[in-house]
């Protein structure tokens, strides 16, 4: 039996507005191939949402249209989409068992008994919860009320799989341990799944894709290498790696000059514009082992992140950097800064 079939999903200038003046979605073009995991990352407000709602048929494009496989899907209301959606909350049934959860909405379509039960049986081994089959779902952790919700979005074998936000309810352990889960598990089914998630670190884990929204538009849609060593704007610098955005002067092909004494290196076809705009991640900067081999940076501020320290400094009569430290740094003691010499600078302007 399939337990899915996988979809192509086609954005074409897709505009939603609500009411007469907000423009939540702004001309979205984005191309989803079949069982591709692709993740829609954004601050707060960027329409990841709406997005979702249109897929699902909630709502309706104001402008533009929807394909699946192809075909326009504005006639069909949601029922007919066979699109699952897993609400950030879940939605599951509490007074239903886990198994009951799953058939929920086979039972609403008509299916026969047998197939049913035939269908939660693949389903719960699919997920690996059959030992929570005759569970009440309010009895159960939220990683494992997580897979009952996808089990249950899976049962009407949807051609496309919503998930807003799966991880957002668990605590930070459960959640990295059970993000790699997740994202088996879909490999597994083979759906093609739209995530939406506000946290870039995740995105950049699980994603066969990602677009970065920004304002109700795609500021970029790559793979998470090509939006790491190749963002679009400094808006996907900031967002995806941390990236503090400055300007230098170029002094080669290939090499620019942020302030005397600190040099990146940068690609050699980048034009010839003497002032670029670069990229700079925390992980292209180190201190320097001597005084004299970088330029004097002063510590703002300091943050224990485990494997090292996330310092943010001010260069006098220059750019604020962050850099990570092996060792911590006293606010206001002064460091010598160097480029990494792996470092691999992305130039967002020039
Ligand atoms: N029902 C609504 N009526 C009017 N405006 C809305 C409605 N829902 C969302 N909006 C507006 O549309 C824009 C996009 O909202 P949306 O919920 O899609 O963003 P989001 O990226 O999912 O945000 P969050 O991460 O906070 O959930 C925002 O400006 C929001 O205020």
């Amino acid at each position: 039996m399939t337990l899915t079939n996988p979809a192509t999903l086609q954005f074409n200038q897709v505009s939603y507005q609500y009411g007469s003046d907000t423009l939540a979605v702004d001309d979205i073009n984005l191309l989803i191939k079949p069982g591709n995991l692709v993740v829609l990352v954004g601050p707060s407000g960027c329409g990841k949402s709406t997005l979702l709602k249109l897929v699902a048929g909630l709502i309706q494009p104001t402008w533009g249209t929807l394909l699946l496989d192809g075909t326009d899907v504005a006639s069909l209301p949601p029922q007919q989409r066979q699109v699952g959606w897993v609400p950030q909350s879940y939605a599951l049934f509490d007074h239903l068992s886990v198994a009951d959860n799953i058939a929920f909405g086979l039972r609403m379509q008509g299916v026969s008994r047998k197939k049913r039960r035939q269908r939660t049986e693949n389903l719960l081994e699919l997920c690996h919860i059959q030992a929570l089959a005759k569970r009440a779902v309010n009895e159960l952790s939220g990683g494992q009320r997580q897979r009952v919700a996808i089990a249950r979005a899976l049962a009407v074998q949807p051609r496309v799989l919503l998930l807003d936000e799966p991880l957002a309810a668990l605590d930070p352990q459960l959640r990295s341990s059970l993000r790699s889960n997740l994202v088996a598990l879909l490999r597994e089914t083979g759906v093609t799944t739209l995530f939406v998630t506000h946290d870039q670190a995740e995105a950049l884990a699980i994603a066969d894709k990602i677009a970065v929204l920004q304002d109700g538009r795609v500021a970029q849609y790559g793979n998470p290498e090509t939006l790491w060593n190749q963002p679009a704007s400094a808006f996907v610098a900031r967002f995806i790696s941390h990236a503090d955005i400055v300007e230098a002067h170029r002094i080669a092909a290939d090499r620019a000059e942020i302030v005397p004494g600190l040099v990146a290196h940068i690609p050699g076809d980048t034009g010839h514009a003497q002032t670029i705009t670069l990229a700079l991640r925390p992980s292209d900067l180190q201190v320097a082992a001597q005084d004299d081999q970088g330029v004097a940076i002063v510590a703002l501020a300091s943050e224990y992140i485990g494997a090292a320290y996330l310092i943010q400094g001010q260069i006098p009569n220059g750019p604020r950097l962050s850099f990570f430290s092996p060792h911590p740094i006293q606010c206001g003691a002064t460091v010598p800064l160097q480029m990494r010499a792996q470092a691999n600078i992305a130039v967002i302007e020039s």
